[in-house]
């Protein structure tokens, strides 16, 4: 018997791939729950291309007010390079990101050896700044975007404020805190004084608040070669949306590529949106190639997090047991797709997860 009111977590499928990977996480997480007596009450929603051929918008009308009734949701990848350009196929991405406040979007990498890892033991965690830099947004903070002023002339702003800054080191900080109390603060405050150069001052007066944390600061192209030479030496990384947008794709590919790059986006509110890093991968989209683990533990991570927030042991247990049942699939070639080193299906894969969780749903390892 459960004796917390049901979650309510929404499923958006985004495009291509997403139309698989998030019906699998959906279903790993469904298990999990209902193995461990985790009451969720799934939505799924429209949104993406479906949406806009089926009811005329990409984010349909009421999608906003829906999602703020809610705990968190599942995001799918969105592959809006594609969409036709016309004004009902917006990309809901940033929107999504700024109405509710999701600032830090947290993009663990870990090796898993034998998967096509250039290194055996990373373990780091990039918290990428989620809503201001050089995002176009359509105006949700007003000034970020880019302007033509002339034929041959292109503006691209960058914002970067001071409250946005302290609040997402403040995640950094927590997260840190949690870990191995060592944050890195990447920036380029010798090019970009003012911007970077607020950035990493409020790093430093969050900071006051977490003196138990030792920071320290790399600049962002040294941090991008450091991250290939010695990623070991990382643990919790705090930088700016552009900068982060990179490097972790970057990070992604030291494990296995990005089918191997979870993350999930959180705020000051209730609300957390559980999204991959990586795009819609149209190029093996249909085929059963995609590997699901980023979509299904980002969905672990929301779930974890919903049940330390709300403090129900029985999400604990449904994220343990998810992430027992995915290092058996991983931990097998047949169970695994091909691009970390398996022979199997993104179905393969799922259905290995399931097929563990419900051998062992009263033992997760
Ligand atoms: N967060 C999001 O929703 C993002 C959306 N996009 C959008 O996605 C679309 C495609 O963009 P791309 O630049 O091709 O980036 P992408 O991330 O979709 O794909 C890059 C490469 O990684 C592979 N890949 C990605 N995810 C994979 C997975 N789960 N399993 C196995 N292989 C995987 C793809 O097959 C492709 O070769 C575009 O419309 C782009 O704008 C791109 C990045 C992020
Ligand atoms: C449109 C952007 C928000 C897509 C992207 O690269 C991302 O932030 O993950």
């Amino acid at each position: 018997m459960t004796a917390h009111p049901p979650l309510r977590i929404g499923v958006l499928n985004g495009d291509d791939i997403g139309h698989e990977i998030v019906p699998a996480a959906h279903a790993i997480a469904a298990a999990a729950a209902q193995a461990c007596g985790l009451a969720i009450d799934w939505r799924p929603m429209p949104l993406g291309r479906k949406a806009l051929d089926e009811l005329g918008h990409t984010m349909p009308p009421g999608t906003l007010e829906t999602l703020g009734t809610l705990d968190g949701f599942i995001l799918g990848p969105i592959g809006h390079q594609a969409y036709p350009k016309v004004p009902e196929a917006i990309n809901p991405h940033p929107i999504l990101r700024k109405s509710f406040d999701l600032f830090a979007n947290v993009r663990p990498t870990r090796s898993y050896p034998g998967l096509g890892c250039l290194y055996d033991d990373i373990d780091l965690v990039i918290v990428r700044e989620n809503n201001e830099g050089f995002q176009p947004d359509r105006n949700v903070v007003a000034g970020c975007g880019e302007f033509r002023p002339t034929h041959d002339t292109t503006i691209s702003v960058r914002v970067i404020t001071r409250e946005g800054s302290r609040k997402v080191a403040r995640a950094a900080f927590e997260i840190a805190r949690a870990r191995k109390k060592r944050l890195t603060v990447v920036h380029k405050n010798t090019v970009f004084k003012l911007g970077c150069g607020m950035f990493v001052e409020e790093c430093y007066e969050a900071g006051k608040e977490f003196p138990d944390v030792a920071i320290e600061e790399v600049i962002v192209d040294t941090f991008a070669m450091k991250l290939v030479r010695e990623p070991q030496r990382f643990d919790t990384v705090v930088t700016t949306n552009m900068f982060g947008d990179i490097l972790t794709d970057e990070a992604a590919g030291l494990v296995g590529g990005l089918g191997m790059a979870p993350g999930l986006c959180i705020g000051r509110g209730d609300i957390a949106m559980a999204q991959a890093t990586h795009g819609s991968a149209p190029d093996i989209a249909g085929k059963g190639l995609a590997n699901p683990y980023a979509m299904i533990e980002s969905t672990r991570m929301l779930i974890e997090w919903l049940g330390r927030r709300r403090g129900i042991p029985a999400a604990a247990e449904a994220s343990a047991l998810m992430k027992a049942g995915i290092d058996a699939a991983l931990a097998n070639p047949a169970t695994r797709t091909p691009d970390i080193r398996g022979t199997g299906t993104q179905a393969d894969m799922t259905n290995a997860i399931l097929s563990y969780m419900e051998t062992h749903a009263h033992a997760p390892a």
